[in-house]
């Protein structure tokens, strides 16, 4: 939950400031399917700050102890599922923020990938980076036409850590993955479901919603607990691995944003983010 300012003048004519709350995240819960939704809604491109990981992490919380039957995770933006972490988090960062935001993004993570209920990601518009590590954590992708997904670290000059790879290496080849990673691509919708990034394409967040609902639809007749075991055991070697790495990880990610050149780096990168938005 994140606090805003809000400025309004009161009886007297002085301007008074009001802090109130508000969610940067909502869950709704279908009542006919139990299929809850979770949707991002931090305009304009859902950065992923410390406060939208917080409220996504709580959402996810929520729905594992609301008894729903699956997660879908969408935006509320037009055009972008998620542009990936907020960049202005990782320049000239305040250090204890940095460390909890990197914290939030692998507890996000963690819960994502592992929670036991059908997972799908309703893809409304571009997933770069961590946009596309929230789609890749679910077990099943649909995406609106036109738009870009994947893993695109070392085009900033930086790399993805294992566990993050390890939701690309669930669903794609290895050879194509280490293509992908290596080249920093950014996929099309066309080009993603031809490699398998993603399942299915549909025309407007709507049909992606009702494919989603139909994708968590097929285990209607699994046994939950046996599903829930199933995922489990295609998924525990990586958590495993990612619990036992994740301190060190904190403090690598740390030390690369905190390097001179990887600062100069991501202040151009930010620059030329503000041009193109201007030019538009
Ligand atoms: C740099 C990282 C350094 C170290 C990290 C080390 C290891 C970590 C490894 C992996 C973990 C994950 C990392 C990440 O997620 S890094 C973020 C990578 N994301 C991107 O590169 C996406 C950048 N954005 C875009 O390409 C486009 O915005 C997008 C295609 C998503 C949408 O295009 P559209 O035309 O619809 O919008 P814009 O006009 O471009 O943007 C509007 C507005 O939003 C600002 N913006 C966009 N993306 C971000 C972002 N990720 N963080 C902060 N702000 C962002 C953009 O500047 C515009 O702002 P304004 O000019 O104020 O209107």
């Amino acid at each position: 939950m994140s606090s805003r300012l809000l400025s309004f003048v009161g009886r007297t004519g002085r301007r008074r400031l009001m802090s109130t709350a508000i969610k940067l995240t909502t869950v709704e819960v279908n009542d006919k399917t139990g299929i809850a939704t979770l949707t991002m809604c931090r305009p304009p491109v859902n950065g992923q700050n410390l406060e939208l990981l917080l409220d996504i992490k709580s959402s996810i919380n929520e729905i594992k102890n609301n008894n729903s039957r699956g997660l879908i995770i969408t935006s509320a933006s037009p055009k972008v599922f998620s542009a990936g972490l907020d960049i202005l988090e990782m320049y000239k960062p305040d250090q204890q923020r940095l460390r909890a935001v990197w914290t939030e993004l692998q507890n996000v993570w963690c819960d994502l990938y592992g929670i036991s209920v059908p997972t799908a990601a309703a893809i409304n518009g571009h997933a770069p980076a961590g946009g596309c590590l929230l789609a890749t954590a679910c077990e099943y992708r649909v995406m609106v036409p036109n738009c870009i997904i994947g893993l695109n670290e070392t085009q900033l000059g930086i790399i993805a850590p294992k566990w993050l790879v390890s939701g690309y290496l669930n669903i794609l080849p290895k050879r194509v993955a280490e293509r992908a990673l290596t080249q920093g691509r950014l996929f099309t919708t066309d080009e993603a479901l031809q490699e398998g990034l993603i399942d299915e394409i549909a025309n407007s967040k709507e049909e992606a919603v009702d494919k989603c609902v139909a994708f968590i639809g097929t285990f209607a007749k699994v046994n939950p607990v046996a599903r829930a075991l199933t995922k489990q055991q295609f998924r525990a070697d990586n958590l495993r691995q990612f619990h036992k790495e994740r301190e060190q990880d904190v403090d690598d990610f740390l030390s690369l944003v905190n390097r001179p050149e990887v600062q100069k780096g991501i202040g151009i990168y930010l620059e030329g983010l503000k041009k193109k938005a201007n030019k538009q």
